[in-house]
């Protein structure tokens, strides 16, 4: 990719204003866009970088691609209720623009354009378009430097020319890219600056030999201001694998036990967290930083509610598993807290065809604010996320299975406890405190993002605060 070619494109003002009634209309729909339900009342450009266009289309000159952009736009909108006034939330999109829409069918079309620099063209998303999502790879595969953007290979890896780029048809909280099933480019949606644990994690592992977690190839950056920002991450793709969660509903829906497979997880997951513990600093949480993380979970149990007041009449019982662990601390317990993986779920688990385990997305909550995300915690965090993935994989089957996500749990924490040697149920307190806080998460999640899955976390939210046993599940 020869420097000479590339050049930044000359008005991103004017560009954006081309685009932004499209912008507007096309952002909410996204799945990864978290500003759902609240008006867009601007978008400023943050970076807008014309990218190499590929090889000529082979369907003829009117459909030919005429340009390809790369644009960091900032979208304006007012605070969700109760939550304070932030700047608005950076995202990365790749655009394409076409004289005339694609012949074949253009499932990331943004649409037609009136005005500005671009009137008269089709834009459309160009990760579902394997030429540019071609330009992506081969950038990292040579480290081009793109106006303000990095890409960056690790030196231990070549990179194969030739591999045929796929859009990976989930709409997930990202985007991500297939390359000849050797490969797998995720997009990064939200972006922002600073160290980010989806690629600092993952190299950590890989550093430590940790062979549970696909190791990083590539990256992408922008480098902005003096901060760099991570904007993607190329990884090995794991060939004929199947993720958790799609493993557990085939499972559910055949009315089998998923215990094995949920003693396996465990055993991934422990050795996880023990290679991260040895890779990474660890800490020790004594009474005023446990304190400090009951509190946090209150805080976010008071905005969850401020966001969604269904889960006010049920605050006081949640809030009394978090004082609960301030109390614990007050007496003196302390607790390890290291690295973990932040937002661990069914779906981040892959089973390759030998049955092996590996974990992926190390990004954390996408909705948490990124600093909090990289902090060292309890490593029961992760363990509190799968023990509610059991529960909502329970609640999608079509047929429900009695005691199936009982089951799940119990053989899962087993399955940690082999490995690391305590099994996370002798901390019930502890234990308690993360799943509500993760289901408390959930539910803003959900009604942000897909509020027809809103009643899952807020089953959990009702057992979790209902005094006594009811809340307990084994
Ligand atoms: N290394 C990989 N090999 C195979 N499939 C992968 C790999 N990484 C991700 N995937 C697939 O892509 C999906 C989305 O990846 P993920 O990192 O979870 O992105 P997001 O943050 O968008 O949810 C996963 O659920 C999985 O099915
Ligand atoms: O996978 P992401 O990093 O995008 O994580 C977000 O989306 C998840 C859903 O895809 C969400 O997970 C919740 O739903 C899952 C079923 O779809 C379930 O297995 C998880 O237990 C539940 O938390 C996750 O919370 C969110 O951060």
């Amino acid at each position: 990719m020869p420097e000479a070619v590339i050049r930044t494109a000359p008005s991103p003002t004017a560009l954006l204003a081309s685009l932004d009634p499209l912008l507007r209309q096309w952002l909410p729909r996204r799945r990864w866009f978290a500003g759902k339900g609240r008006p867009i009342t601007g978008l400023t450009p943050v970076a807008v970088t014309e990218l190499p266009s590929p090889a000529p289309d082979s369907d003829g000159a009117p459909g030919a691609l005429t340009g390809l952009y790369h644009l960091l736009v900032r979208v304006h909108q007012p605070p969700a209720p109760g939550s304070p006034e932030r700047p608005g939330d950076c995202y990365q999109l790749v655009i394409g623009v076409r004289e005339v829409p694609p012949t074949r069918p253009a499932p990331g079309l943004i649409g037609h354009v009136t005005r500005g620099p671009l009137a008269g063209h089709v834009v459309y998303d160009a990760l579902d378009d394997p030429r540019p999502a071609g330009v992506l790879l081969e950038a990292v595969r040579c480290g081009a430097r793109v106006g303000p953007l990095r890409f960056d290979r690790d030196p231990g890896h070549e990179i194969r020319t030739g591999l045929v780029p796929r859009r990976m048809t989930a709409e997930q909280s990202n985007s991500s890219v297939v390359y000849g099933d050797r490969l797998v480019l995720k997009v990064l949606r939200r972006i922002g600056p600073g160290t980010h644990p989806d690629l600092e994690l993952p190299l950590a592992l890989a550093r430590a030999g940790c062979a549970r977690v696909p190791a990083p190839v590539g990256w992408m950056t922008a480098e902005l201001s003096g901060d760099s920002w991570l904007l993607g991450v190329l990884q090995p793709y794991v060939q004929g694998a199947v993720d958790g969660w799609e493993l557990a509903l085939r499972e559910l829906s055949k009315g089998e036990d998923f215990a094995a497979e949920a003693r396996a997880l465990g055993r991934a997951t422990a050795e996880v967290h023990t290679a991260l513990a040895r890779a990474l600093p660890t800490v020790t949480l004594g009474h005023r930083a446990m304190a400090r993380i009951a509190d946090g979970m209150s805080g976010r149990l008071a905005e969850a509610v401020r966001t969604v007041p269904a889960l006010l009449p049920y605050a006081p019982g949640l809030r009394s598993a978090f004082t609960a662990l301030g109390d614990l601390a007050g007496q003196g317990r302390t607790w390890t807290a290291q690295r973990v993986h932040g937002d661990l779920h069914l779906g981040q688990c892959l089973r390759s065809p030998d049955g092996e385990w590996s974990l992926i997305d190390f990004e954390g909550e996408p909705d948490r604010p990124p600093e909090e995300r990289r902090m060292p915690q309890p490593a029961v965090r992760d363990v509190a996320g799968m023990l509610r993935s059991f529960d909502y994989a329970a609640r999608s089957a079509d047929t429900p299975v009695p005691g199936w996500a009982e089951t799940c749990r119990a053989a899962y924490c087993s399955g940690y406890a082999r490995v690391a040697g305590h099994d996370p149920r002798t901390d019930p307190v502890l234990l308690r405190a993360f799943e509500t806080d993760k289901a408390v998460y959930e539910v803003v999640y959900e009604s942000r993002h897909r509020p027809d899955w809103l009643p899952v976390p807020l089953a959990a939210v009702r057992r979790l605060a209902a005094p006594g046993p009811a809340r307990l599940m084994p």
